[in-house]
């Protein structure tokens, strides 16, 4: 009897950082569903994956900022048990002063890179913890830990996107599901053109290929890692910085207003 390859889905597949992920998973030999907004783009990475490899590749047309993306992909989720990898990879940034945003540009972003994750997290996290297997991929950000002028929306969206995925990490804590969140820096990718903010007014060595990010991402996935920070090559400042934030969250359960705050 032959079974049929796990399926992984990835979702902002047509371009940048979700392409080569759809690469990476298809030479691990899974089919792939791949989700994003351009049509001709994912069709012809499913031609080029399914030739090259000899694996089935779906692709679905979703506009994930909208309930009837949203819903197209949460079905799949529930519906396709050979799914066993989601990518919670599209996401979009609007690099600009707040004020100078619309509420309807602040809205999308939000639903893109918050409510479109948390909702296929849900779909996906639902049978993955009742077969006890399976694996999301949450792509964050270096500016989930940091905020700069310009990019409080999309900073506020990332660092949802790391807590939330620690939250999830806690609750599967002991079965056979993985969480990871990533957190890339500067990648050379579209986003950027989107988000405003030329490339080429970036500093060119702190620039890293879509190719060394993924492959470093999958490489800390395989390690165990919960969290993985692809550029980082000093790992003492993490463990520094994990270690200051759970102290402060343990240190700030005393009851007590601090004597600062003692007037
Ligand atoms: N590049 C960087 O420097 C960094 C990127 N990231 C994150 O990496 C992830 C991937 O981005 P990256 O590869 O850089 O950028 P790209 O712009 O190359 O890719 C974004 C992907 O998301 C898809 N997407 C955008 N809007 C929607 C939508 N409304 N519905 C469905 N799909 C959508 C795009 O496809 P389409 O337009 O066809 O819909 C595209 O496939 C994002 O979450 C981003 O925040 C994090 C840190 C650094
Ligand atoms: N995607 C980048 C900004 O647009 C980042 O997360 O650093």
């Amino acid at each position: 009897m032959t079974t049929s390859p796990s399926v992984a889905v990835i979702t902002g597949a047509s371009s940048g950082i979700g392409a080569v992920y759809a690469e990476r998973f298809a030479a691990r030999g899974y089919d792939l569903l791949l989700v994003a907004r351009r049509e001709d783009r994912l069709r012809e990475l499913a031609a080029k994956l399914e030739s090259l490899h000899g694996i089935n590749v779906q692709t679905l047309t979703a506009d994930l900022a909208k309930e009837s993306g949203m819903q197209a992909v949460e079905e799949a989720l529930r519906s396709n048990e050979r799914i066993s990898v989601l990518v919670n990879n599209a996401g979009v940034a609007h690099l600009a002063p707040f004020t100078a945003g619309s509420a309807e540009l602040h809205q999308a972003d939000i639903a893109l890179n918050i409510t479109a994750l948390t909702r296929l997290s849900l779909a996906a996290l639902t049978r993955f913890q009742a077969q006890n297997s399976g694996t999301i991929i949450n792509i964050a950000s270096v500016v989930s830990l940091h905020a700069i002028a310009g990019s409080a929306v999309y900073s506020g969206t990332k660092g949802y996107v790391l807590n939330f995925t620690r939250g999830l990490q806690q609750e599967i804590e002991g079965s056979n599901v993985r969480i990871q969140a990533v957190l890339p820096a500067v990648t050379a990718t579209e986003i950027w053109e989107v988000s405003g903010v030329s490339m080429d007014h970036l500093a060119p060595e702190s620039i890293m290929t879509t190719e060394n990010m993924v492959d470093a991402a999958l490489a800390g996935l395989d390690q165990g890692e919960a969290v993985t920070v692809p550029p980082l090559h000093d790992l003492a400042l993490w463990e520094a910085y994990e270690t200051a934030r759970l102290a402060i969250f343990d240190a700030s359960r005393t009851g007590v207003p601090a004597p600062r705050y003692q007037q």
